[in-house]
């Protein structure tokens, strides 16, 4: 035994060879049964608490874990408790974005023990994002951990912190036109994120349900219409809409090996107050306000483009209902004990409108005449109209949109007028 490492001298040289007769303290154990003094005992004590609690080094994404990392943990499993012991409790990640902050007030607000995960990406303005968390999320309770879907060590942290029923995963590189600008981030975040999300749902016991967040976008060219679950997907347009038919197609292959209860939810176009600065009804507002020209895309032979523009409190109640209507996964720490609920559903409107028109109802809301240049739509991966079936929705949540485009505009441009009044808008 080397008198300089004795712990490295009991690793075996032969892997598979290692007989844990004796513990690598022993030692330490033999040496302190034999010789310690009571300052040399307290010196080794004092040592091992150095070597715990600064040497361990912390996950470049998650808190520090050193004396202050306690905190941090309470707040987790303070946020985590439900008001009843039934109801379910949510880790929701992408809580300071767009949905994930409405939908994780809704669910804290209804009773649900809730805790959010967020890297805060500066894809864009991230004072908003801090924003909807101080505004938002703080004052509802909802404590957000800063940290990425793709940090393993964290999310297990996570997992072994709080027994999640839940997952609702709304972390995602959004935005359709941004993916030929930088498209690794949509893969690390749509696939690479997606997939380390599920690894560690499935090894967990219990094991919680996954409902997730698709896009209408999947739809790509499919021109049969309204876009039907049963429609074609397998011709995206963007790689944005390829990486979120892959994150349906690996969600598949959790359900089918590991018994994980998946649900995705294309989402159509959604918008409203806290909405997102890079989607087209957000950054019209602001340019109609500034007087600045805004494009107002048309297809070949002067089409029409039209979307099916979604409310954000019809899109929260849909995704609360699948919570709400999610079957258990049937798995535990790895293995499949049973078939599990695999569903892929539409969240839309089922009214779609035109640019042009929303273009309209800005102006008339914000009193401003734009300055509209009409372009031939760009070759940037976006898709001339989409238009969505909710009857599997219908059945399957009681999903029932309410609210017309010109009404959730209302509400937006009220918000958008008080958060930014004096404010510059930095997108
Ligand atoms: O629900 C969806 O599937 C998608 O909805 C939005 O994507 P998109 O519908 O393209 O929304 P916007 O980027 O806000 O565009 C809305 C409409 O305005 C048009 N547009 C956009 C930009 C512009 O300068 N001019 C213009 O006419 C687009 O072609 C589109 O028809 C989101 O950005 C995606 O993250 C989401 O997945």
């Amino acid at each position: 035994m080397s008198p300089l490492n004795p712990i490295l001298d009991n690793i075996p040289t032969t892997p598979g060879k290692f007989k844990p007769e004796k513990s690598p303290l022993h030692f330490l154990h033999h040496r302190l049964r034999l010789h310690t003094t009571l300052p040399k005992l307290t010196l080794v004590f004092l040592a091992f608490i150095f070597l715990f609690f600064f040497l361990s080094p912390p996950s470049p994404t998650a808190p520090r874990r050193t004396l202050r990392s306690t905190s941090w943990e309470n707040h987790v499993k303070s946020s985590a408790k439900p008001r009843s012991r039934a109801a379910p409790i949510v880790l929701v990640t992408g809580a300071a974005g767009f949905v994930g902050s409405h939908a994780a007030v809704a669910l804290k607000r209804r009773g649900n023990g809730v805790v959010g995960l967020d890297n805060f990406n500066p894809y864009y303005d991230v004072s908003l994002k801090k924003a909807r968390k101080l505004q938002l999320l703080d004052r509802a309770g909802v404590f957000i951990v800063e940290g990425d879907i793709n940090d393993a060590v964290l999310l297990r942290k996570l997992f072994s912190l709080v027994r999640f029923s839940h997952v609702l995963h709304l972390a995602a590189q959004a935005g359709v036109r941004y993916a030929m600008v930088n498209p690794s981030s949509y893969v690390e975040s749509n696939v690479d994120g997606f997939v380390n999300l599920l690894e560690v749902a499935k090894s967990v016991n219990p094991q919680p349900v996954i409902v997730w967040a698709s896009s209408s976008s999947v739809y790509g060219l499919n021109s049969k219409v309204p876009f039907s679950e049963k429609d074609r997907t397998d011709q995206p347009a963007s790689l944005y809409a390829a990486t979120k038919k892959a994150g349906e197609e690996i969600a598949h292959s959790y359900n089918h090996i590991y018994g994980l209860s998946i649900t995705g939810l294309r989402f159509f176009t959604v918008y409203g107050p806290w909405g997102r600065p890079d989607m087209a009804y957000f950054f019209f507002t602001r340019d109609i306000l500034k007087r600045r020209p805004i494009s107002i895309y048309e297809g070949a032979g002067h089409v029409t483009v039209a979307r099916d523009f979604t409310y954000i409190d019809d899109v929260v109640k849909g995704c609360l209902a699948a919570i709400d209507t999610a079957k258990k996964s049937t798995g535990s720490g790895g293995k499949k004990k049973g078939e599990a609920q695999f569903r892929i559903i539409n969240l839309g409107n089922t009214s779609p409108v035109s640019v042009n028109k929303l273009v309209s109802i800005l102006e008339k809301l914000l009193k401003v005449k734009a300055k509209k240049k009409v372009v031939l739509m760009p070759r940037n991966g976006d898709v001339p109209f989409t238009h969505a079936n909710v009857t599997l929705a219908r059945k399957e949540l009681g999903y029932r949109p309410t609210t017309d485009l010109e009404t959730g505009l209302g509400k937006f441009v009220k918000w958008y007028l008080e958060f930014y009044g004096g404010k510059k808008s930095s997108w």
